[in-house]
Order: structure tokens, then sequence, then C-alpha cells
């Protein structure tokens, strides 16, 4: 693998930031140069975004910088930012309201005021200028953030103007992304050497803007040495998520070889559900999909997804699945995979428990966690022994597993303790959705839209995530890194839908149309190893 696949793949708390410093910094790095070096690329970055672009940042020669800066060494990044941005012809102006300071960002304030650089007390000085660049705190902060500094905050927040964060914004917890006490809402972020953690959890999002990552050549020795190997948490990035899709097929091959998806979904009243579970597992390209459905779904079923062989299953009164009536000879170990639950309502207890007897893969969601969160999660899980899948939101996630984190802060903390207690692979969705397996890795999906947020998306990511894990059975592809590929495909799937049909557009059924598109965008963009 290559450094910048890497580098984009890697995350970390402060604590590893720290070790991985502490270790450059032994090597014999002095710390004033990296600090020169990494400011340096980020004024460089700066200067490229106000020149591309001009509709966000116009060109005026009244065009003014304000810099916040902090009493560590995200301050002394700022302020070689503000210097380095004053040389090159832009006017700055500086904010720094703490008397005590680290030695390297003292002497790098008295030089910029050496050079004529203005330093404020009160932020309310900077308030006619265009841009502000944020360096009060990064991986350094430790408590909740207090007055002046949290009024200044509030303040450079209600004006509402473009604000570059320098490495994380200030007041945001760098591992739980929680604010503490408040923090900047910026609309760009210049993370330093690797991502951090917090960035890509949900409750920090509406401070973090745009983020990128300025890579300033951390040694991947260092890296290697504080993360091991593999890598705790993972951001799931194009180059991973195309490695393990199912193309090219073999040049000869059948329809049992590319997997067969048993889906199990639906009652009179969601019918709805089971549809778009079908047509997720449909885009994945499955060479056999099944479907078992109660009885009076069969015919809009068959109408709408002819290629797919529809169970018609004797339903109970309330019109959920009451038994599961396979055809002859068939039993569910003749499946490469299961995917459970999108409408089937609570009354298909009684089918959940003969899943989960099964030997075969299995994806759990909707009503199929409700019943399980009602069976005992944990308990029902470890009998298990074949792989299981769970795509919780926050509010099933809470139902399967009362007793943990919560899902709504430290979402990282909580999938990763849900997976090892349950021993199933538990894909926690959100904003950035989170995915853990029973031995403590995660992967978190960098890239998503708020249009998906909308009843019926997470349906077709089962018949999605189904579809890839049939196809995968025979390939010793681990469970957990087809689960990344098939919410990386989801959300990208969203995001084009998003950019051709705005946010409102991209309704469950529509996603699905965009599934293979996406895919025939991205894997042509990619390599030139795939010819359709
Ligand atoms: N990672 C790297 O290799 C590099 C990082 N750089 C930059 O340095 C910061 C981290 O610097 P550090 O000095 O450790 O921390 P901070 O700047 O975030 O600030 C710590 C400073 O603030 C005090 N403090 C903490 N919490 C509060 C609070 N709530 N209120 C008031 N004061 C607080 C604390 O006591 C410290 O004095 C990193 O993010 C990068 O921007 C290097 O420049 C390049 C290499
Ligand atoms: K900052």
């Amino acid at each position: 693998m290559g450094r910048q696949e890497l580098i984009s793949q890697v995350v970390v708390t402060a604590q590893q930031m720290r070790d991985i410093e502490n270790r450059i910094f032994a090597g014999g790095m002095p710390v004033a140069a990296l600090m020169e070096k990494v400011a340096g690329l980020i004024a460089d970055r700066i200067q490229t975004k106000l020149a591309e672009d001009t509709t966000y940042f116009p060109h005026s020669p009244s065009f003014r910088i304000g810099i916040l800066v902090g009493p560590g060494h995200n301050g002394g990044d700022a302020l070689v930012v503000a210097r380095e941005l004053y040389f090159r012809g832009y006017e700055v102006g500086i904010y720094c309201p703490f008397s005590k300071r680290k030695e390297l960002t003292s002497q790098h304030l008295q030089y910029a005021q050496s050079i004529g650089i203005i330093c404020y007390e009160s932020i309310e000085l900077l308030a006619d200028c265009h841009l502000f660049i944020d360096g009060l705190f990064g991986f350094g902060l430790e408590r909740a953030i207090s007055d002046p500094i949290a009024t200044a905050i509030n303040q450079l927040n209600e004006w509402h103007k473009p604000v570059i964060a320098i490495d994380l914004p200030s007041g945001l917890h760098t591992d739980t992304g929680e604010v503490l006490g408040t923090a900047v809402r910026a609309t760009h972020t210049l993370c330093l050497g690797l991502w951090k953690l917090g960035l890509l959890q949900d409750q920090a999002l509406d401070c973090v803007g745009k983020a990128e990552l300025i890579d300033f050549d951390i040694p991947l020795a260092d890296i290697h040495a504080i993360l091991g190997k593999s890598l705790g948490i993972k951001r799931i990035v194009k180059t991973t998520a195309l490695s393990t899709l199912p193309l090219p097929r073999p040049p000869v091959t059948h329809k049992y070889k590319e997997g067969h998806l048993l889906l199990i979904c639906g009652s009179r009243r969601y019918s709805g559900g089971a549809l778009l579970t079908g047509l997720g597992g449909r885009a994945s390209g499955v060479g056999m999909l099944s479907i078992a459905v109660p009885e009076s779904l069969k015919s809009i079923m068959v109408a709408q997804l002819p290629e797919a062989l529809i169970i018609g299953c004797p339903e109970t009164e309330s019109g959920a699945i009451a038994q599961l009536q396979l055809p002859e000879n068939t039993d569910l170990s003749k499946f490469n995979a299961i995917a459970c639950g999108p409408g089937l309502t609570r009354d298909a207890n009684p089918i959940l428990q003969q899943v989960l007897e099964s030997t075969v893969p299995l994806v759990l969601d909707a009503d199929g966690l409700n019943i399980l969160a009602d069976m005992g999660t944990i308990p029902t899980l470890q009998k298990r022994q074949a792989p299981t899948v769970l795509t919780p939101h926050a509010g099933e996630f809470k139902r399967l597993f009362p007793d943990l984190s919560d899902a709504n802060q430290d979402r990282v903390k909580a999938v990763r303790e849900a997976a090892a207690q349950s021993h199933a692979v538990v894909l926690l969705k959100g904003a950035r959705t989170a995915i853990a397996n029973p031995q403590g890795t995660v992967w978190l999906n960098p890239e998503s839209t708020p249009a998906l947020a909308r009843g019926g998306s997470g349906d077709v990511l089962t018949g999605l995530l189904g579809g890839l894990l049939a196809q995968a059975s025979s390939k010793n592809i681990p469970v957990e890194d087809i689960t990344a590929t098939a919410a990386w495909w989801h959300a990208q799937a969203g995001i084009l839908a998003a950019q051709e049909r705005t946010e409102l557009g991209v309704d469950a059924h529509t996603l699905t149309q965009y599934l293979i598109q996406v895919l025939l965008l991205e894997v042509i963009s990619t390599s030139d190893k795939y010819s359709f």
C-alpha cells in the first residue's frame, strides 16, 4: 500500500498523535522546524484556496484575515501562518487573549508584532475581517472552554464568516468530537498529519465544515510503531472499498457461483420495505436472489423484481410472515447469505429464531433487530457460529444494547463495545457510519450526505450488503470489510444522487438506481483493469 493510501485511512486519538509526535522529536526533528514546516504547508493551502475560490473569498484590496491564537502550539502554527500570509501581501490581524503561552508560541508572537502585525485583546476589533483562521486550540484542549474565550468564539460564530480551523475546530474534543463548552463553527478544517478521530464523529460535524488533510511527511515507521500494522480505527476509502467488490467477475462462472442471497422481509403493513431491500440486493449483482415475503406481497414483488425468486409464505392474522416456506429440497444452509428484517413487524418473531440457528452469514436490520432485542441481544448472538452483521441506527442500538455507551455521543466507543460483547459485526448508522468487528477494529465512512436520512434508505443498504456477502462467500474476505464496502457504496450513490437531484431528490427508490451509476464512475476513474 502506498503512503497516500495508508495516510488517508489512518485515524488517531490525541494520545496517539502525541506519541507519534514524540517519536519524531526523539528522532531529532526540532520542534520549531516541524512547526515551521507544518504551518508553511497550511499557509500554502490557504493561499491556494483563496486563489481558487473567488466567489467564497472575493479578491479585494481590503481583504483582511483575522487570526485567532491560543496558548499552545496550535497558536504557534497560527502565528507562523499569520507571518507568512502577511509577507505574501495579505492584511492580517491577531487575536490572542492569553498571557501565559508556550515558549515557541511566545517567540512567534513577539516576532509577528515586531514586523508590524497588530495583536488585539478583543475579537470585536477583527469584526471587519473577511476570513478567520482558528488557531486557539488543537489536540491539546484539556477542559471546557471558559470566558473570555467562550464569548469570543460565540461572537465569531455569530458573524457567519468563513473560518479555517487549524488541525480541528477549537472546542471540540479530539477523540469524541464533543463540544467542550463552546466550539468554533469552521467552514473548513485543515487537519494536520493524520485524521483526528473527533472529526469523524457525528456530534462534531456542525463545526467541522469541509475537512482535508495536510500531509507533513510523518514517517510510516512512526505511525506503525504507535498504531500497529492493522491500525485500530480506519477511514473507509475508495481504493479499499473497490478492492473488495466482486469485480471483475471471472470469465467462466455461473449464477450459483456468484452467490445466492435470501432476503426475508416485508409484511402486509410494510410492503415497500421488502421491495427496497430487494432492489438493493439486485443492485449488488448477486447471482441468485430469493426473497421470502408474506403470500399477499408476492404478486407486487414479482412485478417489480422479475429476476428474483419470490417465495410467498403463510401469514399471521396481522399479515406478517408466519412461517418460512422454502421451496422443496431447500433449507437455509443452501444460501450463501441471509438478510432479514425490513418491514417484518415484531409478529415475525419465530422466523428470527429460525434464521439465527442457521449456519449462514446473516444481516439483521430493522424489525430483525427489534425482535433480537426482545430476545436479549448478547446471550442470543453468543450462541451463533456463523458471522452476523447488525445494522442499527442509534435508536435501534439503544434497544439492542441498553447497557452500553450512548450511540449518540462517542459512537466509536459504543460500536466497539457492542461488537465485542455480541461477537457480531455492528454497523451503527449515522452521518459518519461506524462499523466495528468483535476484535475491536473500527471503520468510519468519512463521506456521506444528509439526503440519505430518509425512510427506506436503510432497507436498500440491507439488500446491498446481503448481496455482497453472498458473492464473497467463497472468497475469504472478512465480513467487516464487505460491510465497510457496502456502507461506502451506499453513501457514494447517495452523494451522486444528491448532486444531480438535490438533497431532497434522493428517495430510496431513486437511490437504488444510482448504485450502479456511481460504481461505473468510481471504477472507471480508478482503474483500467475492468472492461465493460
Ligand atoms: N502533531 C504534530 O505533530 C504537530 C502539532 N502541531 C500543533 O500543535 C497542536 C498541539 O499543540 P499543544 O500545545 O499540545 O496543544 P494546543 O495548542 O491545543 O493547546 C494546549 C494549551 O492550551 C491550554 N489549554 C488546554 N485547554 C484549555 C482551556 N480549556 N482553556 C484554556 N487553556 C487551555 C493547555 O494548558 C496548553 O497550554 C496541534 O493541534 C497542532 O496544531 C505542531 O505545530 C506541528 C506538529
Ligand atoms: K484550532
